[in-house]
Protein backbone atom coordinates (compact mmCIF):
# COMPACT_ATOMS: atom_id res chain seq x y z
CA UNK A 1 0.00 0.00 0.00
CA UNK A 2 1.30 3.56 -0.92
CA UNK A 3 2.82 5.04 2.49
CA UNK A 4 -0.43 7.65 2.74
CA UNK A 5 -2.81 4.70 2.99
CA UNK A 6 -1.12 2.99 5.31
CA UNK A 7 -0.57 6.11 7.56
CA UNK A 8 -4.76 6.27 7.46
CA UNK A 9 -4.77 3.04 9.85
CA UNK A 10 -2.12 3.70 12.01
CA UNK A 11 -2.26 1.81 15.05
CA UNK A 12 -4.17 2.82 18.11
CA UNK A 13 -4.77 2.37 21.67
CA UNK A 14 -6.20 -1.07 21.38
CA UNK A 15 -3.48 -2.35 19.21
CA UNK A 16 -4.89 -2.66 15.67
CA UNK A 17 -3.81 -1.42 12.74
CA UNK A 18 -0.57 -0.54 10.57
CA UNK A 19 2.55 -0.18 13.21
CA UNK A 20 5.37 1.54 10.90
CA UNK A 21 8.88 0.59 11.00
CA UNK A 22 10.25 2.45 13.93
CA UNK A 23 13.47 2.90 11.11
CA UNK A 24 14.07 2.52 7.78
CA UNK A 25 15.19 -1.20 7.19
CA UNK A 26 12.75 -2.79 10.36
CA UNK A 27 9.91 -4.38 10.61
CA UNK A 28 6.15 -3.33 9.35
CA UNK A 29 3.29 -4.95 10.92
CA UNK A 30 -0.30 -4.88 10.86
CA UNK A 31 -3.03 -6.30 13.53
CA UNK A 32 -6.20 -7.49 13.70
CA UNK A 33 -8.77 -8.70 16.22
CA UNK A 34 -10.70 -11.39 14.97
CA UNK A 35 -14.04 -10.65 16.23
CA UNK A 36 -16.61 -13.09 16.70
CA UNK A 37 -17.87 -15.41 14.09
CA UNK A 38 -21.64 -16.22 14.16
CA UNK A 39 -23.61 -19.40 13.15
CA UNK A 40 -24.34 -18.08 9.98
CA UNK A 41 -20.73 -17.32 9.10
CA UNK A 42 -21.07 -13.74 9.73
CA UNK A 43 -18.28 -12.19 11.54
CA UNK A 44 -18.65 -9.60 14.19
CA UNK A 45 -16.03 -7.39 13.64
CA UNK A 46 -13.95 -5.92 16.28
CA UNK A 47 -15.18 -2.16 16.55
CA UNK A 48 -11.66 -1.40 17.30
CA UNK A 49 -10.07 -2.85 13.85
CA UNK A 50 -8.67 -0.36 11.55
CA UNK A 51 -9.40 -1.89 7.85
CA UNK A 52 -7.66 -0.38 4.75
CA UNK A 53 -9.89 0.80 2.48
CA UNK A 54 -11.34 -1.81 -0.16
CA UNK A 55 -10.63 0.55 -3.36
CA UNK A 56 -7.14 0.52 -2.31
CA UNK A 57 -7.20 -3.23 -0.78
CA UNK A 58 -10.08 -5.53 -2.18
CA UNK A 59 -11.09 -8.77 -0.35
CA UNK A 60 -8.29 -7.72 2.54
CA UNK A 61 -10.80 -7.41 4.90
CA UNK A 62 -12.59 -10.89 4.34
CA UNK A 63 -9.33 -13.01 3.45
CA UNK A 64 -7.96 -11.68 7.22
CA UNK A 65 -10.93 -12.34 8.84
CA UNK A 66 -11.31 -16.16 7.08
CA UNK A 67 -7.51 -16.52 7.97
CA UNK A 68 -7.92 -15.70 11.54
CA UNK A 69 -10.70 -17.59 12.52
CA UNK A 70 -9.65 -20.70 10.59
CA UNK A 71 -6.32 -20.46 12.47
CA UNK A 72 -8.67 -19.23 15.81
CA UNK A 73 -10.01 -22.67 15.37
CA UNK A 74 -7.19 -24.71 14.90
CA UNK A 75 -6.03 -23.28 18.21
CA UNK A 76 -9.02 -24.19 20.30
CA UNK A 77 -7.85 -27.64 19.15
CA UNK A 78 -4.78 -27.64 20.82
CA UNK A 79 -6.19 -26.07 23.54
CA UNK A 80 -8.10 -29.01 23.83
CA UNK A 81 -5.15 -31.13 24.26
CA UNK A 82 -4.06 -28.91 26.76
CA UNK A 83 -7.02 -28.67 28.92
CA UNK A 84 -7.10 -32.45 28.73
CA UNK A 85 -3.46 -32.50 29.87
CA UNK A 86 -4.02 -29.70 32.81
CA UNK A 87 -6.80 -32.20 34.09
CA UNK A 88 -9.47 -29.93 33.29
CA UNK A 89 -12.67 -30.25 30.82
CA UNK A 90 -11.67 -30.72 27.06
CA UNK A 91 -14.28 -27.57 26.65
CA UNK A 92 -12.55 -25.44 29.40
CA UNK A 93 -11.37 -22.92 26.96
CA UNK A 94 -14.29 -22.79 25.40
CA UNK A 95 -15.70 -20.84 28.04
CA UNK A 96 -16.61 -17.42 26.97
CA UNK A 97 -14.04 -15.43 28.46
CA UNK A 98 -11.29 -17.55 27.45
CA UNK A 99 -11.58 -18.38 23.93
CA UNK A 100 -15.11 -18.47 22.93
CA UNK A 101 -16.78 -15.44 21.93
CA UNK A 102 -15.39 -12.52 23.95
CA UNK A 103 -11.66 -13.55 23.49
CA UNK A 104 -9.60 -10.95 22.35
CA UNK A 105 -7.50 -12.84 20.03
CA UNK A 106 -5.12 -10.88 17.12
CA UNK A 107 -4.14 -11.64 14.06
CA UNK A 108 -0.41 -10.14 13.32
CA UNK A 109 1.33 -9.77 9.87
CA UNK A 110 4.96 -8.77 9.94
CA UNK A 111 7.10 -7.72 6.88
CA UNK A 112 10.71 -7.46 7.92
CA UNK A 113 12.02 -5.27 5.24
CA UNK A 114 15.45 -5.27 3.43
CA UNK A 115 18.13 -4.22 5.24
CA UNK A 116 20.00 -1.15 4.39
CA UNK A 117 23.12 -2.19 4.97
CA UNK A 118 24.08 -5.80 6.13
CA UNK A 119 27.39 -4.47 7.81
CA UNK A 120 26.55 -5.92 11.08
CA UNK A 121 26.50 -9.33 12.42
CA UNK A 122 23.29 -9.82 13.35
CA UNK A 123 20.19 -8.00 12.67
CA UNK A 124 17.77 -7.91 15.09
CA UNK A 125 14.12 -7.74 14.09
CA UNK A 126 12.26 -8.20 17.21
CA UNK A 127 14.17 -8.28 20.38
CA UNK A 128 13.96 -11.22 22.71
CA UNK A 129 10.57 -11.68 24.13
CA UNK A 130 7.66 -14.01 25.42
CA UNK A 131 4.38 -13.72 23.75
CA UNK A 132 1.48 -13.02 26.43
CA UNK A 133 -1.52 -14.64 25.46
CA UNK A 134 -2.25 -18.83 25.61
CA UNK A 135 -0.95 -19.91 22.36
CA UNK A 136 0.57 -18.10 19.55
CA UNK A 137 0.60 -19.81 15.92
CA UNK A 138 3.09 -18.51 13.32
CA UNK A 139 3.49 -19.28 9.85
CA UNK A 140 6.36 -18.09 8.13
CA UNK A 141 8.00 -17.90 4.40
CA UNK A 142 10.96 -19.36 3.58
CA UNK A 143 12.99 -16.77 5.11
CA UNK A 144 15.22 -17.85 8.22
CA UNK A 145 15.04 -15.50 11.31
CA UNK A 146 13.30 -16.83 14.33
CA UNK A 147 15.32 -17.88 17.01
CA UNK A 148 14.12 -19.71 20.33
CA UNK A 149 16.02 -19.83 23.80
CA UNK A 150 14.98 -23.47 25.36
CA UNK A 151 16.35 -22.30 28.58
CA UNK A 152 15.25 -18.91 29.73
CA UNK A 153 16.63 -18.97 32.62
CA UNK A 154 20.29 -20.21 31.45
CA UNK A 155 23.18 -17.73 31.39
CA UNK A 156 24.71 -17.23 29.02
CA UNK A 157 21.72 -17.95 26.80
CA UNK A 158 21.83 -20.26 23.86
CA UNK A 159 19.53 -19.30 20.68
CA UNK A 160 18.78 -21.57 17.87
CA UNK A 161 16.78 -21.08 14.80
CA UNK A 162 13.80 -22.44 14.23
CA UNK A 163 13.48 -23.94 10.71
CA UNK A 164 11.03 -22.55 8.19
CA UNK A 165 8.32 -25.24 7.77
CA UNK A 166 6.06 -24.99 4.59
CA UNK A 167 2.21 -26.33 5.50
CA UNK A 168 2.98 -26.05 9.63
CA UNK A 169 2.79 -23.81 12.18
CA UNK A 170 5.36 -23.17 14.78
CA UNK A 171 3.15 -22.89 18.06
CA UNK A 172 4.45 -21.15 20.91
CA UNK A 173 3.21 -21.25 24.79
CA UNK A 174 2.56 -17.88 25.65
CA UNK A 175 2.77 -15.67 29.09
CA UNK A 176 -1.28 -17.01 29.71
CA UNK A 177 -0.57 -20.68 29.87
CA UNK A 178 2.74 -20.52 31.47
CA UNK A 179 0.44 -18.77 34.27
CA UNK A 180 -2.48 -20.96 34.37
CA UNK A 181 -0.51 -24.14 34.26
CA UNK A 182 1.56 -23.02 37.64
CA UNK A 183 4.81 -22.92 35.29
CA UNK A 184 4.29 -26.59 33.96
CA UNK A 185 4.31 -25.34 30.88
CA UNK A 186 7.03 -22.22 29.77
CA UNK A 187 6.54 -19.61 27.67
CA UNK A 188 8.89 -19.42 25.07
CA UNK A 189 11.58 -17.20 24.76
CA UNK A 190 12.18 -16.29 21.08
CA UNK A 191 13.52 -13.47 19.16
CA UNK A 192 13.79 -12.05 14.99
CA UNK A 193 17.14 -11.74 13.87
CA UNK A 194 17.31 -11.64 10.19
CA UNK A 195 19.42 -10.97 6.75
CA UNK A 196 16.86 -10.83 3.98
CA UNK A 197 13.46 -9.86 4.06
CA UNK A 198 10.77 -11.88 5.45
CA UNK A 199 7.21 -12.39 5.99
CA UNK A 200 5.47 -13.66 8.81
CA UNK A 201 1.37 -14.21 10.26
CA UNK A 202 0.88 -14.79 13.77
CA UNK A 203 -2.46 -15.35 15.10
CA UNK A 204 -1.95 -14.95 19.21
CA UNK A 205 -4.89 -16.57 21.22
CA UNK A 206 -5.88 -14.09 24.05
CA UNK A 207 -8.54 -14.34 26.47
CA UNK A 208 -11.68 -11.77 26.95
CA UNK A 209 -9.74 -8.26 29.15
CA UNK A 210 -11.49 -9.48 32.32
CA UNK A 211 -10.25 -13.32 32.18
CA UNK A 212 -8.77 -13.92 35.46
CA UNK A 213 -5.71 -14.97 35.37
CA UNK A 214 -4.70 -17.34 37.98
CA UNK A 215 -2.90 -20.82 38.33
CA UNK A 216 -5.51 -23.70 37.44
CA UNK A 217 -3.86 -26.06 39.94
CA UNK A 218 -5.40 -27.36 42.87
CA UNK A 219 -5.82 -24.85 45.60
CA UNK A 220 -4.15 -27.06 47.96
CA UNK A 221 -1.07 -28.08 45.65
CA UNK A 222 2.10 -27.41 46.92
CA UNK A 223 3.36 -25.96 43.36
CA UNK A 224 0.15 -23.36 43.41
CA UNK A 225 1.51 -21.80 46.21
CA UNK A 226 0.53 -18.13 46.32
CA UNK A 227 3.93 -16.99 43.60
CA UNK A 228 1.39 -14.77 41.90
CA UNK A 229 -1.71 -13.45 42.70
CA UNK A 230 -5.11 -13.44 40.14
CA UNK A 231 -5.16 -10.99 37.67
CA UNK A 232 -7.57 -9.74 35.20
CA UNK A 233 -6.30 -10.21 31.40
CA UNK A 234 -6.15 -6.81 31.13
CA UNK A 235 -3.66 -5.79 33.75
CA UNK A 236 -1.55 -9.25 32.91
CA UNK A 237 -1.42 -7.08 29.14
CA UNK A 238 -1.38 -3.73 30.04
CA UNK A 239 2.64 -3.47 31.21
CA UNK A 240 3.70 -4.59 28.00
CA UNK A 241 2.18 -2.28 25.72
CA UNK A 242 3.21 0.73 28.24
CA UNK A 243 5.63 1.57 25.63
CA UNK A 244 4.23 1.05 22.09
CA UNK A 245 1.37 3.30 22.41
CA UNK A 246 0.73 5.01 18.71
CA UNK A 247 2.54 8.37 20.89
CA UNK A 248 5.76 6.47 21.01
CA UNK A 249 5.45 5.46 17.70
CA UNK A 250 4.85 8.75 16.38
CA UNK A 251 8.16 10.38 18.26
CA UNK A 252 10.11 7.62 17.45
CA UNK A 253 9.28 7.94 13.78
CA UNK A 254 9.78 12.24 13.88
CA UNK A 255 13.28 10.73 15.37
CA UNK A 256 13.76 8.39 12.62
O1 LIG B 1 8.39 -12.88 13.02
C1 LIG B 1 8.27 -13.86 13.73
O2 LIG B 1 8.57 -14.99 13.33
C2 LIG B 1 7.79 -13.76 15.16
C3 LIG B 1 7.14 -12.47 15.55
C4 LIG B 1 6.91 -12.45 17.03
O3 LIG B 1 7.61 -13.05 17.77
C5 LIG B 1 5.78 -11.73 17.64
O4 LIG B 1 5.17 -10.92 16.96
O5 LIG B 1 5.45 -11.95 18.80
FE1 LIG C 1 6.54 -13.30 19.65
Amino acid sequence: MPENEKMKILWNENHRGYQPPVQKGYVEAYTAGAGVLKDDGVVKDDPTNLWPSADVLPGWKESIQKYEHETLNVGRRVAKLIARALGLDDDFFDLPQMFGDDNTTVCSLFHYTDQENGSSEEKLGRMGHCDVGLITLLATDDALGLQICRDKEAKPQSWEYVLPKKRAFTVFVGDMLERLSGDTFRSVLHKVVYFQERYCIGVFLLPSYDCIIESLLAPNSEENSSKYSPEKFRDFLDFRYADVTAETIQKQMKVA
